[in-house]
This record gives C-alpha cells, structure tokens and sequence, in this order.
C-alpha cells in the first residue's frame, strides 16, 4: 500500500493502483509504557459503513479507537483515510453541566464561523433528530435521564457535522430496552448522513445490529482474530434475525477462540 494526497491534505491510500475510498488502519502497534497493548492490527472500513471493533476486556479497543481518532500516536503502523472531522461518544455522555442540553449541543459549533441564532437553529434540529423536545432542550443535564444525556451527547457529536463517527461503548450505561432504541436511532442518523463510523462494543449482538463489519481483536497484545461481514439488511435486524447472525458468529472457530466463547458462554452474548 502506498499513501496518495498528502499534499493536498488528503490521504487516500492506492492500492493496487485504486484509491481506497474509506478508513484503512495498517500495522498498528501501541504500547503504554512498557506494556504492550496493541501487537498488529490491520483492517479497512469502506466509507459510509459501520464497523465495530469487538474482543475481550482490556484487549486495546478503546485504545485502537482513541488512535483511530487521533487522540492518542501509534508507536508503528498508520491509519489512513480522508477524514479531516472525527467526533467522538464515549460511555459517558460528559456533558457541562452549567449548560443547558440546547447549550451542550451547540457547543462545538463555537469554533465554526456561524452567529449564535444560526447555532441555535442547528442545535434545535439536531436535538429533534435525537429525539428530545423543546422542553428537554432548556433542561440542564443533571435534570434529564441517562438515556436523554446520551441523546445530547449524540447531537452534540453530529452537531460538528463530522465525516467519521467514533463510538466507545456508548449505549453500556442504558437499559436493555433503552438501548435497542437508542441502537436504532444512531444507525438510522448514521446511514441518512453516510457516515463512516467505527463503534466499540463488547455485546456481540450490538455490533450484529448496528454495524455492516465485525473486527475481532484477540487478548492483549491484541492482534485481529478476524474479520467478519455482517449479512443482515439495514432494515430487516430484528431481535430474531440478530440472534441467528450471532449464533452464526460464536460458531466460527476463529471469532469464538478470539472471545473465548465456549458452548455454555452462548447465551451471555
Ligand atoms: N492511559 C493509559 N495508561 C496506561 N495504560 C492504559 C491506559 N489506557 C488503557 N490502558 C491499559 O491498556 C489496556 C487496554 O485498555 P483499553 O481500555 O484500550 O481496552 P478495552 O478493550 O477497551 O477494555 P474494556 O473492554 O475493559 O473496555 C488495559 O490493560 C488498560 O489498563
């Protein structure tokens, strides 16, 4: 593989004498310190699709998307792809909480060129996408539930209009219930923008739902244990259709190795 674009800011990838239209991460190693987190990770996201990065506690996911986004340097390897606005939702919502979820939401509209009545409009549409009212809006974060941060926390992410999602666990705090709804919401605003978007989960039946790639990482110094297409229309991912794609999954030697799934460990996931 060789980088194309750099010139201009844009970094394409060539392979094979094709530019790769999407997020290309290859040869990835991190280590903090001493310890050594991530050994070898190589994989590609095509853009407009969802990827989730699936492995055991503690194997690097965070940390794969933490480098992914830039917050963090790979000690070797690189990622590329031309995304130039990543935004982030992490478990916590970390909203401020002197602020209302209106407020919140336009914050990261601040660093852009735009007068405040023109921040309030994009932050009201962005908070009706999400599902909150106009009520909600004027509330402070410490008024409204878990699942409503989490709603702002999302529109605040969208609201910077970014052209590369990144999801760490965002749904783990919510319930069952609250999350399937949430679930839906996020891949039906991902998909009407084509945003590439790339999602940390540990519940295997999350990533089945949400996302088009699987990328197994194996235990710590993570390497990709496999890679795997989720073959389930956008539309047709109900509870029955998920739970066979995940049986299909845990009965792959290399996935179910990688997540030291065992017969009885089935129905955890
Ligand atoms: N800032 C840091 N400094 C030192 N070590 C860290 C740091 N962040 C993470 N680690 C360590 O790196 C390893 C991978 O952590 P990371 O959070 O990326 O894994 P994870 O797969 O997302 O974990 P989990 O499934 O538990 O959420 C862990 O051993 C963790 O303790």
């Amino acid at each position: 593989m060789q980088e194309s674009g750099a010139a201009d800011g844009v970094h394409g990838l060539v392979v094979d004498g094709l530019v790769v239209d999407g997020l290309v991460v290859d040869g990835l190693v991190h280590a903090y310190a001493a310890e050594p987190v991530l050994a070898d990770i190589s994989f590609a996201l095509p853009a407009g699709r969802v990827g989730a990065i699936v492995g055991p506690s503690g194997c690097g996911k965070s940390t794969l998307l933490a480098l992914v986004g830039g917050l963090l340097t790979p000690a070797r390897g690189r990622i590329a792809g031309a995304f130039r606005r990543p935004a982030f939702v992490f478990q916590d919502p970390c909203l401020l909480p002197w602020r209302t979820a209106r407020d919140n939401i336009a914050f990261g509209l601040k660093a852009l060129p735009l007068g405040r009545a023109e921040r309030q409009r994009r932050a009201d549409a962005l908070r009706e996408a999400v599902g909150l009212t106009a009520a909600d809006g004027d509330k402070h974060p410490q008024a409204l539930s878990g699942g409503m941060r989490q709603r702002v926390a999302l529109a605040r992410a969208l609201a910077i209009e970014p052209d590369l999602l990144l999801l760490d666990e965002p749904f783990a705090a919510l319930d069952v219930g609250l999350r399937r709804q949430m679930q839906t919401l996020v891949r039906r605003l991902i998909d009407a923008r084509g945003l590439t978007t790339l999602l940390v989960t540990h519940d295997l039946a999350e990533a089945v739902r949400m996302a088009d790639r699987i990328v197994v990482l194996s235990a710590r110094p993570a390497t990709v244990a496999a890679v795997r297409e989720v073959t389930l229309p956008a539309a047709g991912r109900h509870d029955g259709a998920v739970h066979a794609e995940v049986s299909r999954l845990v009965a792959d030697p290399a996935v179910a190795r990688a997540l030291a799934i065992d017969d009885t460990a089935v129905d955890l996931v």
